[in-house]
């Protein structure tokens, strides 16, 4: 039986306790707590390049060339012409900036239980390190009606449509960028029985994920959310008009994605790196912050139906090219990437039938 990704952190749970909520506004200088080093995150203090990640026009002729290019290369890349009314990016916008300014004890009303996913907290990721992250956090799975009922007792209403008009875009979104992207490599409707009828992966699910990184005192010094590579098919991020996001390649260092009113960035994932058997790699990124504007980014995280086993797509495999990854559900692998962290594709990949995934 199908079910949803509610329950995938029930026998996961992380402590992160409430007294780890920062107190942004009142800390004129870093706490030891939230001050950075090499030591806290290899790649902190990793080269930074001022290359400049694909940025697609999708209404381009050569669209799928272009997409299929960046998510071999880059693993992420931004868009333009994307279809999505820049009316709705703002009123995400609006939303997210008034669920972070409510006071602390309101925004607590709606805390993440340490066994669940959706709700106020800090990022799961932080369970991982050693110093405190300059971010705050929102998850929805699935209907926000609960939380924003708790959040804003009269006007959750306008705010539960406003999140429902924006799954309806994202996941139309994701589904066509999915078909550019896997299209550039040979792979049809056929190849991927979840997809049909009509093509558009019906039983896709989601997350999202609302990101507030406050002004900070240290910028240099402190990280908004560190290097991790995102356990989804795609994920599509939209950040409002202040930089801070980032993206790693080995070969190149940390480059910064810079905001461009009304486009989005599209980062490849784990499991579409899985499914791809390898030729497209989920991009490492990373979040940070200054001292001028606080920054909002809002993360559509698109993946399959839960419960699905996915693994290389047989049309990708062959003698020169066996599948480099076991199937597992991303249920099991949100569970692995629970305990591995940025292990988790390794781990996977040397997963033998007598271990245990999850
Ligand atoms: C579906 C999910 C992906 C995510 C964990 C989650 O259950 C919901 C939040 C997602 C997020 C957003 C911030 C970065 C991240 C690594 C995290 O800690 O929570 C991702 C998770 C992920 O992609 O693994
Ligand atoms: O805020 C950003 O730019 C990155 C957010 C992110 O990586 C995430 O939510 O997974
Ligand atoms: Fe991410």
């Amino acid at each position: 039986m199908s079910s949803t990704l509610s329950d995938v952190f029930i026998s996961h749970p992380i402590h992160i306790p409430f007294s780890n909520l920062p107190d942004f506004t009142s800390l004129r200088h870093l706490p030891d707590s939230y001050t950075w080093t090499p030591k806290d995150d290899l790649l902190f203090s990793a080269s930074a390049s001022d290359e400049s990640l694909p940025f697609i026009d999708l209404s381009d002729p050569h669209v799928a060339s272009r997409v299929g290019h960046a998510c071999t290369t880059w693993g992420a890349f931004q868009i333009t012409n994307h279809g999505v009314p820049s009316r709705l990016l703002d009123d995400m916008e609006f939303l997210t900036g008034s669920l972070f300014r409510l006071p602390v004890h309101r925004k607590l009303n709606a805390a993440r239980r340490e066994d669940g996913i959706s709700g106020y907290g800090v990022a799961r990721i932080a369970s991982f390190f050693n110093k405190q992250m300059w971010s705050e956090g929102f998850t929805v799975v699935g209907s926000p009606l609960d939380d924003f009922h708790k959040l804003w007792p009269v006007h959750h209403l306008k705010y539960c449509e406003i999140i429902q008009e924006y799954e309806e875009h994202m996941q139309k979104l994701a589904a066509k960028l999915m078909w550019l992207a896997l299209g550039s490599l040979g792979v049809e409707e056929k190849d991927i029985e979840w997809a049909s009828p009509g093509s558009d992966f019906r039983g896709a699910q989601a997350a999202i994920q609302l990101n507030h990184y406050p002004i900070c005192p240290e910028p240099d010094r402190a990280m908004g959310l560190p290097a991790h590579t995102d356990s989804t098919l795609m994920t599509i991020l939209y950040q409002n008009n202040t930089a801070g996001l980032q993206v790693y390649r080995d070969d190149v260092g940390w480059v910064t994605v810079p905001p461009v009113p009304g486009s989005l960035v599209v980062n490849v994932g784990d499991l579409l790196h899985i499914l791809t058997n390898g030729m497209f790699p989920s991009v490492l990124h990373r979040a940070r912050v200054n001292h001028l504007q606080s920054r909002f980014s809002m993360a559509y995280l698109w993946g399959p139906p839960s419960d699905l086993m996915i693994s290389p797509l047989p049309k990708l495999v062959d003698p020169l090219h066996p599948p480099l990854y076991p199937s597992l559900s991303w249920k099991q692998y949100l569970a692995t990437k629970a305990t591995h962290f940025n292990q988790s594709l390794s781990f996977i990949r040397n997963y033998r039938s007598s271990d245990q995934i999850s």
